[in-house]
């Protein structure tokens, strides 16, 4: 299969570049800004056909979850037009689309882990704008799979993580929130689960929910990083209000992901997962 991945140099799209090399049965083409625009319906049109994409994997997205309050405009464009673009083409050309959203979706008022068809709310633009994507893509006739995410890092680009070492490395002690519930993933793990659900044929748009296995706060992450990286830095506890940001986050989005991995995806520990990602930034932290 011909798999197209646009938004190839964010983080996801990185993370299946480099598990690329498990599939040598598939042949990828990995696409980003500038002539990998997915806004731009035209140019998008030349990069399907040029390649003879049988499937296509959208990984790219407006992620700047502050920003996006004061840029609504981009953010609408990038998270729901684009995605209905490639709709129309996957529609158009006979391909597979998977199409990646968000635990953002969700107010996050609920009390157990959210599922599939459980009611939306999103408290933030970013939210909002990738919410109008997934329904742009569902109503668009189009089959492949919606996969809600959360919480993503990885080696490459920024992520929180990456932001925890940058802080603990300027000699900054963190303070980092308590009461927001989710669930932190490895790109690499969803990357390996999108090839899961990539090669499985079907004649609908399904939803799914994906994310590594357990649920923390940002706080005991900050402190997990801390703790396998051998770093003595003590993150301070703050709530939500203590540590102001222009968009809301829900206070909990952790996901039900019984459905994915009823279908083989695979689900590892999240701090299993961190290990894996420390051992490749920090190669010299050790086995903890
Ligand atoms: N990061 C996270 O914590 C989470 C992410 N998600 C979702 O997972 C998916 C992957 O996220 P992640 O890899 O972290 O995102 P990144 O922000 O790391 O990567 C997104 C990529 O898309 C590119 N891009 C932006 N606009 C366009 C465009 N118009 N056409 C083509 N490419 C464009 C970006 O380029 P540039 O950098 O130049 O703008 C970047 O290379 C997204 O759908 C995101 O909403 C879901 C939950 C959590
Ligand atoms: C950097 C930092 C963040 N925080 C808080 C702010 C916020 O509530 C939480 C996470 O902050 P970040 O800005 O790193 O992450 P954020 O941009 O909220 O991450 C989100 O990104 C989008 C793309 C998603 O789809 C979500 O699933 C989620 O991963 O931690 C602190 O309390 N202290 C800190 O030093």
């Amino acid at each position: 299969m011909v798999i197209l991945v646009t938004g190839a140099n964010g983080q996801l799209g990185l993370s299946l570049r480099k598990i690329a090399p498990e599939y040598p049965a598939h042949s990828f083409v990995f696409t980003d800004l500038p002539e990998g625009d997915i806004t731009d319906a035209e140019g998008m049109e030349a990069v399907v056909k040029k390649c003879g994409a049988e499937a296509i994997i959208n990984c790219a997205a407006y992620t700047a979850v502050d920003r996006a309050e004061s840029d609504e405009a981009a953010a609408e464009r990038i998270n729901a037009d684009g995605p209905a673009v490639l709709a129309a083409l996957a529609v158009r050309y006979g391909c597979r689309l998977l199409h990646v959203s968000t635990d953002y979706v969700f107010d996050g008022t609920g009390t157990r882990p959210y599922r599939e068809e459980d009611a939306v709310g999103p408290v933030s633009v970013y939210g909002r704008t990738k919410l109008a994507g997934e329904e742009r893509v569902r109503t668009s006739g189009a089959c492949g799979a919606i996969v809600r995410t959360a919480w993503l890092y990885s080696e490459f680009g920024n992520n929180f993580v990456k932001t925890m070492l940058r802080l603990a490395g300027e000699g900054k002690t963190p303070s980092v929130v308590d009461d927001q519930y989710g669930t932190p993933t490895y790109a690499t793990d969803l990357a390996r689960a999108l090839m899961v659900l990539v090669q499985r044929p079907g004649e609908d748009m399904e939803l799914f929910h994906y994310t590594d296995g357990g649920e923390t706060t940002w706080y005991d992450f900050a402190v997990e990083i801390f703790r396998q990286a051998d770093m003595p830095v003590a993150v301070v506890p703050v709530d939500t209000a203590g540590y102001p940001t222009a968009a809301r986050r829900p206070h909990y989005s952790v996901l039900d992901k019984s459905r994915i991995a009823a279908v083989g995806a695979v689900l590892p520990d999240w701090r299993a997962s961190l290990r894996t990602c420390l051992d490749i930034l920090l190669p010299q932290s050790g086995d903890k």
